[in-house]
């Protein structure tokens, strides 16, 4: 604030009908309004928090709503908060998976930073000792599926929404902790169907592989429920959940930890291949034209 006001009062004297007054400071300051949050959070009284992706149109994954997300969930985590529910600011979009921007005619340092701040952002996620559910409103493929698998339960809004991870529809291999993921939900055989065919799945078909959990008709059920499994661990000791669900989910945490710079540079490498970026040009373009 010094600063401004010594370059406003610098300014005020050149064109000497100007004051630093506070009146002027708060207009100046009116006219830079911090950028919106992409990540909401709303603790209530049982000290459940609603975290709640808010990145219009789709909530698509940029470096930018992945940090807020992970600095979220670490904030939580500090406050001792006794659940995560995982939902959408959007009627029809859970999260339409990674932003394919971030992925289009990078910058190398800004591929980097954005795989990084996924990798971290889903282990941080999916580690959590918290109790974490999402609620899907919404469309959620590709990298929108992952962070819903990453919860322990999965609430969706039926029947019309579609979920999966689609990737080899879209000509790429889904990383392999996505694969587990997908594994740790529906077990290896369902997984393989799944992800070689990309297939989204109906509310319905999920609920069949248990891809998801419930089904329900409005975002309004599908909190009600997330509520209800948070508050079962009111009674089970926190430190035997939390030491059962890093054991049961060592697979992917190992993973993870062992593998994040290869996984990166495989990521790198693959992004800039003129064929993917040709693809990626495409897909944008068909995206705008099925409009
Ligand atoms: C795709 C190849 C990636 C290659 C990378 C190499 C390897 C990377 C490894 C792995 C992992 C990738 C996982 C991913 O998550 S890739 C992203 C996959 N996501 C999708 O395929 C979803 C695409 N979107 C949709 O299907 C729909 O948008 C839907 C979510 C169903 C919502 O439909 P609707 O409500 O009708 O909205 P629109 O389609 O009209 O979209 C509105 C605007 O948003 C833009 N959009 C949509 N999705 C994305 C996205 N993922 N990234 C960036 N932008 C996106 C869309 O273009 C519209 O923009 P505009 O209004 O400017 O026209």
């Amino acid at each position: 604030m010094a600063v401004v006001c010594r370059n406003l009062r610098a300014f005020a004297q050149k064109t000497s009908s100007l004051r630093c007054t506070p009146n002027f400071l708060r207009l100046y300051s009116q006219s830079k309004p911090a950028p919106p949050k992409l990540v909401t959070v709303d603790v209530d009284k049982a000290g459940v928090a609603t975290v709640t992706l808010d990145r219009p149109p789709v909530n698509s994954l940029n470096t930018g709503l992945l940090e807020e997300l992970g600095v979220a969930i670490k904030d939580l985590e500090a406050n001792k908060t006794r659940g995560i529910i995982l939902t959408s600011s959007s009627n029809s979009v859970f999260s339409a998976g990674l932003d394919i921007l971030e992925m289009y005619e990078p910058k190398k340092q800004n591929l980097s930073l954005f795989w990084t701040t996924l990798q971290n952002t889903w282990l941080s996620l999916y580690r959590t000792s918290i109790p974490t559910v999402a609620a899907i409103n919404g469309h959620a493929p590709a990298g929108g599926c992952l962070l819903a698998l990453s919860c322990e339960y999965r609430v969706m809004v039926g029947p019309k929404f579609t979920i999966g991870l689609n990737e080899t529809q879209l000509g790429i291999v889904a990383p392999q902790w996505f694969m587990i993921c997908m594994k740790d939900a529906v077990g290896r055989r369902q997984a393989e169907m799944a992800l070689t065919a990309g297939k989204m799945f109906s509310t319905q078909e999920a609920l069949n592989i248990g891809l998801i959990d419930k089904m329900v008709s409005n975002k309004e059920e599908a909190i009600a429920e997330a509520q209800k499994f948070i508050a079962q661990f009111a009674k089970i000791p926190p430190l035997a959940r939390r030491m059962t669900k890093e054991s049961i989910r060592q697979e992917g945490i190992k993973y993870m930890e062992e593998n994040a710079i290869d996984d990166l540079k495989a990521f790198m490498d693959l992004v800039v291949q003129p064929n993917i970026q040709k693809g990626l040009g495409m897909y944008l373009e068909a995206m705008k034209k099925s409009k």
